[in-house]
């Protein structure tokens, strides 16, 4: 396991030492990791390694049975969902099918007891960053997958939470757009400066749209780094297998003068694994 290495100077989410089981099974193993304001943040791993789990606890919809979660430095573990600034876009979109477009946009902000004058404003303008203004007062089912899930960002995005939470929100899209929505997402989490943590089991997305990744395998944090750093330097064989396009070839170790090696004589590596990798 690496350590988490967030160096700038704010932070949203602090992850310490969260364990979590259902039953006998050990879904988190004390996963410690910091999330930076400002970040877009993946959570990257195969089916099954915690990752929803993970961010269920962010959200609130689960707790861990060990170890502690900070939003903006405060701990949230006993605070309920809707009392955190935390929103999550779902795969499935979640939007309500007998609302219009607009009211769905709207339906966060009525909860939240803003003003009618400021939901309209916010409204518009949100519906007009995800390009879907033209639309408003179609329903739902009107609409492709790709604008669907314009919708569903839009309205998590209008009450402006701290932090926007996107558990696989583009697998349902087909590839065309899936590419298309990436760039969309980038650039709204730029534009907005909130906190994106985005979890997903495809590498080619994580590396593409990230500030930092933590890969994640058998309820542990494997590594954490920059696309770069984790494509390129691999802390281990199950990152390097997971992420890139590995070779993975028996040797005989020789030492740099060309002998054996020999039990009298250890040779040192920089790290357990280390696979060059090329994009
Ligand atoms: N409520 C639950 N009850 C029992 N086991 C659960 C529950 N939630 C998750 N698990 C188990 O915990 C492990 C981690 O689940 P989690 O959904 O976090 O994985 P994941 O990495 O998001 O996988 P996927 O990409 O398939 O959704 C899995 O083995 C899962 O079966």
């Amino acid at each position: 396991m690496t350590e988490p290495h967030f160096t700038g100077d704010k932070r949203a989410i602090e992850v310490k030492s969260v364990s979590k089981s259902f039953g006998a099974y050990q879904a988190l193993k004390s996963v410690s990791f910091d999330i930076g304001s400002n970040e877009f943040f993946t959570m990257l791993g195969p089916s099954g390694c915690g990752k929803t789990t993970l961010l269920r606890m962010l959200a609130g919809f689960e707790s861990p049975d060990a170890g502690s979660i900070l939003l903006n430095g405060k701990e949230v573990v006993a605070i309920p969902p809707h009392k955190r600034r935390v929103n999550t876009v779902f795969q499935s979109y979640a939007l309500f099918p007998h609302m219009t477009l607009e009211q769905n946009v709207a339906y966060g902000l009525e909860n939240l007891g803003w003003e009618q004058g400021r939901i309209k404003t916010r409204v518009g303008e949100m519906l007009e960053r995800v390009h879907m203004g033209p639309m408003a007062r179609r329903k739902p089912a009107q609409l492709s997958g790709g604008q669907r899930q314009r919708i569903a960002l839009a309205r998590a995005l209008a009450p402006e939470p701290e932090v926007l939470l996107l558990d696989e929100p583009l697998s349902a899209l087909d590839l065309k757009l899936r590419q298309a929505m990436r760039d969309e997402l980038r650039t709204l989490q730029r534009d907005t400066g909130i906190t994106f943590v985005f979890v997903t089991h495809d590498q080619e997305e994580a590396l593409d749209m990230s500030d930092r990744i933590a890969v994640l395998g058998g309820g542990e944090v494997q590594q954490i780094g920059t696309p770069a750093e984790i494509y390129e330097e691999p802390v281990n064989r199950f990152v390097a297998d997971f992420v890139g396009e590995t070779n993975f070839l028996d040797v005989e170790v020789l030492d740099t003068t060309g002998r054996e090696a020999t039990s009298a004589r250890p040779l040192a590596f920089p790290s357990p694994c280390r696979q060059p990798a090329q994009r």
